[in-house]
């Protein structure tokens, strides 16, 4: 079985300038034959968070932790650590070998060391998509916010990290994993936040919302105050890859604006290699390893403020 995907339009609108100039100029090549594995390395389908496993417990509560201690008040305050970027200096690849160590809890479909997950995703991209080299880097760092799990980071809980994202700010959507949990949650209960649109308006555009505090956020941070090159789409998918509820189930499509409905088409794509190339068999890291550098070398600076 292969993916199929729609190919995107991106001349449709008046966003079409900026569009233009922030993606790159090849034409789109439609799915190259990546093929969707039957069931995740335990046997079960991917992202079933219900069935019984040996991930299944671990899980649940991550979620549960998670949900109930995102806020707004939270999201606020880690933004405003965050921004200062003043943790650590160091290089997109010597993150990636950080990353060696970490692995994520939240997770139903891997337990392996996370820099052979972003190998996997870039690898299993660039096969069917080999002209688009953005994509590929941006594959490849798109979990690299994940080292706020390190010691030299504040050594944050995976619930402040990983899993999947939501808004803050307004209410939660049914379609969230384990949505049961934020029952216990404060801003449950807060009339200012827990309406359709909340603290946001009509079409107000993902880049004014408050999402909950992770790695993605985090990582759209460090690459755009470092000033990477990378077009706008590849800066949408790192900082919205983990919101679900938005790419799959077209919950909180109310506020997004034309910019991001365009962009969104990418994230789609991006999402069938981030979820479907997890598995058992590793990347040869030296191998591939010149490839990614001189992508980094095109588009981040030698040192990153972290
Ligand atoms: O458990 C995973 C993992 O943390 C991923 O990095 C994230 O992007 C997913 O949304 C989440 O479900
Ligand atoms: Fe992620
Ligand atoms: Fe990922």
């Amino acid at each position: 079985m292969t993916i199929i995907v729609d190919q995107p339009q991106f001349n449709e609108n008046g966003s079409q300038e900026q569009i233009a100039k922030n993606t790159p100029e090849t034409e789109l090549v439609l799915d190259g034959g990546f093929c969707l594995p039957h069931a995740n390395s335990f046997g079960h389908n991917f992202r079933d968070y219900d069935v019984e496993s040996e991930r299944q417990q671990g899980v649940e509560n991550f979620y549960r932790v998670n949900h109930i201690n995102q806020t707004v008040d939270f999201v606020k305050k880690m933004r405003k650590e965050y921004e200062k970027l003043d943790k650590v200096e160091m290089s997109i690849w010597e993150c990636c070998e950080l990353l060696n160590e970490v692995i994520d809890e939240s997770d139903p479909d891997l337990d392996e060391p996370q820099i052979e997950h972003l190998l996997q995703t870039a690898e299993a991209i660039r096969k069917d998509y080999p002209d688009q080299e953005w994509l590929h880097l941006t594959a490849l760092i798109h979990d690299l916010g994940k080292v706020l799990l390190h010691p030299s980071f504040g050594e944050l809980p995976q619930w402040a990290v990983v899993g999947d994202t939501f808004p803050v700010g307004c209410a939660f959507d049914r379609s969230i994993v384990h949505n049961k949990y934020f029952l216990q949650n404060p801003d449950y209960n807060n009339p200012a936040y827990n309406t359709k649109y909340g603290i946001y308006s009509k079409n107000c555009g993902l880049d004014n919302v408050m999402m909950s505090w992770g790695h993605d956020d985090y990582m759209y941070l460090v690459a755009k105050e470092n000033r990477t090159t990378l077009p706008l789409a590849g800066l949408f998918i790192i900082r919205y890859h983990s919101f679900y509820a938005l790419h799959r189930s077209e919950a909180y499509k109310h506020l997004m604006n034309d910019k991001d409905v365009e962009n969104l088409k990418w994230l789609q794509i991006f999402n069938k290699y981030d979820l479907y190339s997890k598995s058992k068999v590793r990347v040869d890291v030296e191998k591939v390893k010149p490839y990614y550098e001189s992508l980094i070398n095109k588009y981040f600076p030698a040192k990153l403020r972290w």
